[in-house]
């Protein structure tokens, strides 16, 4: 690791760094800052929890000291909750410069984003979807001459995800500079590396870490085989037995669904345990609370979607728990990321049925590592299995008598109609399509069941007249 002063850092943000433990550069920041500091547009490419924030917070600063004005900087991210941790990073750093950031994402007073845009702070930190909102209704503030664009899970901004940023950053760009710095980062940029050069403008320098593993060493990757019905038995078991065994430990479960998370929060809740939950159903303001009690260890688990799975940095998480098996390796990486930060320890445990050991090897092959089994009493599961089991029922009726679905529903009419769509159109439109994929579908069987049937009557008929040319010979 090298010194920062070495890579060109002055000295007042030496001792800032100082200040906050941080003293020696790690790989991605040695690598990328000096190119950032020369002007060139970059992306780094590097593991979970290696210090990708700093690597692009300390160069801006320093660019920011020189030649302050407002607004220097844009970032985007793809959740709200690590905007808010990027600007902490830049307010913690950036204190002897007097920084003014402010935050704009969803889910929160728009009239104050606008007001604090309008004041020209030095960093915006903002969700694609909200900043497009206010470019769109508001002229009280500019983004002409910002110096940086930064693009923080910018695999994540660019993909086609069940949140589809690409609209909204076809606006953002489109009241940019053309002469800027674009800067992307994350542990998995890889995967996206042609769209995300079409963003950095100037042959960007480009850093990878050399690694075999996509994952860190700190990390003990495991998992559990275990049969659908058995598998909150085995939740219940590992939870027990990690806040048997450490007073200290956080726990992050990931699960695929905001109502899965919800029922998950329930039932653990049942047994006593000090659970939290983190999902897009949620109220935004709900969402920073319950992350600020687990943060502050005063919930030592926190039941998230994968809302939670990028970029949180909490240095307490000890183990992630995947309570479904992640359907892409990319997802995987990020989740168990979460723990076994910045040279930490840490252990990940992934529930898998039988359904789903093909997606193992998938994310095996992918991050090069073997996943190990997670030893478990089996006989201690058994005995709960029926309790468990009993709890949750009870839970998902609880959950039923709520309102939740239709909440969900009604979200998701808002959101279509946020994105100038009409939902009973795309309801007719969806069942429509699902239609032709059953028929295709259909047609598709019927065609294998005709091929498979002619295959069948050639093989009779080749069998017959084997035979009927055997009994022939035998007559001769
Ligand atoms: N040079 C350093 N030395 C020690 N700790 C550091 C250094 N740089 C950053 N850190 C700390 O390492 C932790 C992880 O950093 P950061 O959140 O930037 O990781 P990341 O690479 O962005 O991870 P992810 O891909 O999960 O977003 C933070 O707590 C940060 O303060």
């Amino acid at each position: 690791m090298g010194d920062f002063s070495s890579l060109g850092l002055s000295d007042w943000l030496v001792k800032q760094c100082k200040q906050l433990g941080i003293n020696k550069a790690t790989p991605v920041q040695e690598n990328c800052m000096p190119a950032i500091l020369e002007g060139r547009d970059c992306m780094g490419c590097a593991k979970t929890g290696s210090g990708k924030t700093a690597a692009f917070v300390l160069p801006v600063l320093q660019k920011l000291s020189e030649d302050p004005y407002g607004i220097f900087c844009l970032v985007l991210t793809p959740t709200r909750e690590l905007a808010y941790q990027i600007a902490e990073q830049f307010r913690v750093l950036g204190k002897p410069l007097g920084l003014r950031e402010c935050i704009i994402v969803g889910g929160m007073d728009m009239v104050a984003q606008a007001l604090d845009l309008s004041n020209q702070p030095h960093v915006v930190v903002a969700t694609p979807g909200r900043l497009a909102d206010h470019i769109r209704s508001s002229n009280t503030f500019s983004m002409k001459k910002i110096k940086f664009l930064i693009l923080d899970e910018a695999d994540r901004l660019l993909e086609q995800g069940c949140t589809d940023f690409t609209k909204d950053l076809e606006v953002i760009l489109g009241v940019l500079p053309a002469k800027r710095q674009t800067l992307l980062f994350s542990a998995t940029l890889t995967d996206t590396l042609q769209e995300l050069k079409n963003i950095a403008l100037n042959k960007p320098y480009f850093w990878e870490s050399k690694s075999e593993t996509r994952t860190v060493e700190e990390l003990d990757q495991r998992y559990i085989l275990t049969p659908e019905k058995v598998k909150d038995a085995y939740l219940v078991h590992l939870i027990q037995t990690f806040t048997d065994e450490h007073d200290d430990w956080s726990i992050i479960i990931f699960t695929n669904t905001c109502k899965n998370c919800q029922i998950l929060t329930m039932m653990l809740r049942e047994f006593h345990f000090p659970t939290i939950s983190l999902h897009s159903m949620m109220k935004q303001k709900q969402r920073f609370a319950n992350l600020a009690k687990f943060k502050a260890s005063v919930y030592k688990i926190l039941i998230a979607t994968d809302v939670a799975s990028r970029g949180l940095d909490i240095p307490t998480v000890q183990v992630v728990i995947n309570h479904n098996t992640p359907g892409l390796p990319k997802l995987y990486i990020h989740r168990v990321g979460r723990t076994a930060r910045a040279g930490r320890n840490g252990v990940s445990i992934t529930l898998v049925t039988q359904y789903d050991i093909h997606l193992v090897h998938s994310i095996e092959g992918q991050t090069q590592t073997k996943l190990k089994e997670y030893p478990v009493e089996e006989k201690e599961v058994h005995k709960i299995l029926t309790q468990v089991n009993v709890t949750r029922r009870k839970c998902e009726i609880k959950l039923e008598s709520t309102d939740f679905d239709e909440k969900k529903e009604i979200n998701k009419r808002k959101q279509l109609i946020l994105e100038g769509k009409d939902p009973d159109l795309e309801a007719k439109r969806k069942a429509e399509l699902e239609k032709i994929r059953k028929e295709k579908k259909r047609f598709k069987l019927k065609i294998q069941e005709s091929i498979q049937k002619q295959k069948h009557s050639q093989q009779k008929s080749q069998a017959k007249r084997q035979q009927k040319k055997k009994a022939a010979e035998a007559t001769v």
